[in-house]
C-alpha cells in the first residue's frame, strides 16, 4: 500500500470512535482530510465539530457539518488528528501544517486525544523532523537565538503566516529525548507562542497505518 493509502485507511480507521449526537475535535492535515472525507456518511448524524485550522473547517463545512467556536463549546469527547513523529510513548512531534497551536488548544478540551498515523511516522526519540515553533513575528531573531543555545538550528518557514497572525521556525538539529522538559523550555521563551512537542498532553490512542494492516494502542 502507498503511504497515501496507509492514510485513507487509519482516517476511516478512526469513524467507529465518533458517536452520533456528539460534537468531535478535528486536527489538520492529509491524515485528518482522509478522516474527514469518511465522516460523509455519517455527517448528519454529528452536532458539530470544532476545527484546528480554516482549511478542516472548510472542509467539515462542505459536508454540511456545522463548525463551532471553540468558546461555545465545553466539552469534547475526542479530538481526532495526525502526527508528523510519534514515539512508543506517544509522544509527537506536529505543525507540519502550522497549526500546532490551535491543534494543542482544541487537543486540551477533549477527554481523548486520537492520533492516525501511517507508520512512517514511528519513531523511537523525536527530533528528526524539524520542530515546528510558533513564534510572534517582531520575536523572530531573538527566538531563533534562545533554540540555537538548546542546541537546535532554526530555519524561518518562508512565506507561511499562520492562522493566528504568527510565523514558524522549524528547528534541526534537536534529538528530543526528554519531551515534556524539551516542550517547558522551549514555551517559557518568551515570543514562542507554542512548540510542536505534544508531550505534556500525549495522544490517548493510536491508530497505525501499517502493510501488515491497522494497529491500534
Ligand atoms: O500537525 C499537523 C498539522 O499541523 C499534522 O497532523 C501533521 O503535520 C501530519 O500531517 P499529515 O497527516 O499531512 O502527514
Amino acid at each position: 500500500m502507498t503511504q497515501d493509502e496507509l492514510k485513507q485507511a487509519v482516517g476511516q480507521a478512526a469513524i467507529k470512535y465518533v458517536k452520533p449526537g456528539t460534537i468531535i475535535g478535528v486536527g489538520t492535515g492529509s491524515t485528518v482530510n482522509y478522516f474527514i472525507d469518511a465522516l460523509k456518511p455519517i455527517a448528519s448524524q454529528l452536532d458539530g465539530a470544532v476545527a484546528s485550522s480554516v482549511q478542516s473547517a472548510e472542509r467539515l463545512r462542505k459536508l454540511g457539518i456545522e463548525v463551532l467556536d471553540l468558546n461555545s463549546v465545553d466539552r469534547l469527547d475526542i479530538y481526532i488528528d495526525g502526527a508528523d513523529e510519534i514515539t512508543p510513548h506517544n509522544a509527537m512531534i506536529k505543525g507540519g501544517g502550522a497549526a500546532l497551536t490551535r491543534e494543542k488548544i482544541v487537543s486540551a478540551v477533549a477527554k481523548t486525544f486520537i492520533c492516525i498515523v501511517d507508520q512512517s511516522k514511528q519513531v523511537d526519540v523525536l527530533g528528526q523532523f524539524p520542530l515546528p515553533v510558533e513564534v510572534i513575528p517582531m520575536a523572530r531573531s531573538y527566538v531563533a537565538r534562545e533554540l540555537v543555545k538548546l542546541g537546535g538550528m532554526p530555519e524561518y518557514r518562508q512565506g507561511v503566516v499562520t492562522d493566528n497572525g504568527n510565523i514558524i521556525l522549524d528547528v534541526h538539529n534537536f534529538e528530543i529525548l526528554d519531551p515534556v522538559a524539551m516542550e517547558k523550555a522551549i514555551n517559557n521563551i518568551p515570543g514562542v507562542v507554542t512548540n510542536g512537542i505534544f508531550a505534556l498532553r500525549g495522544a490517548d490512542q493510536v491508530i497505525i497505518g501499517t502493510s501488515q494492516g491497522i494497529t491500534e494502542r
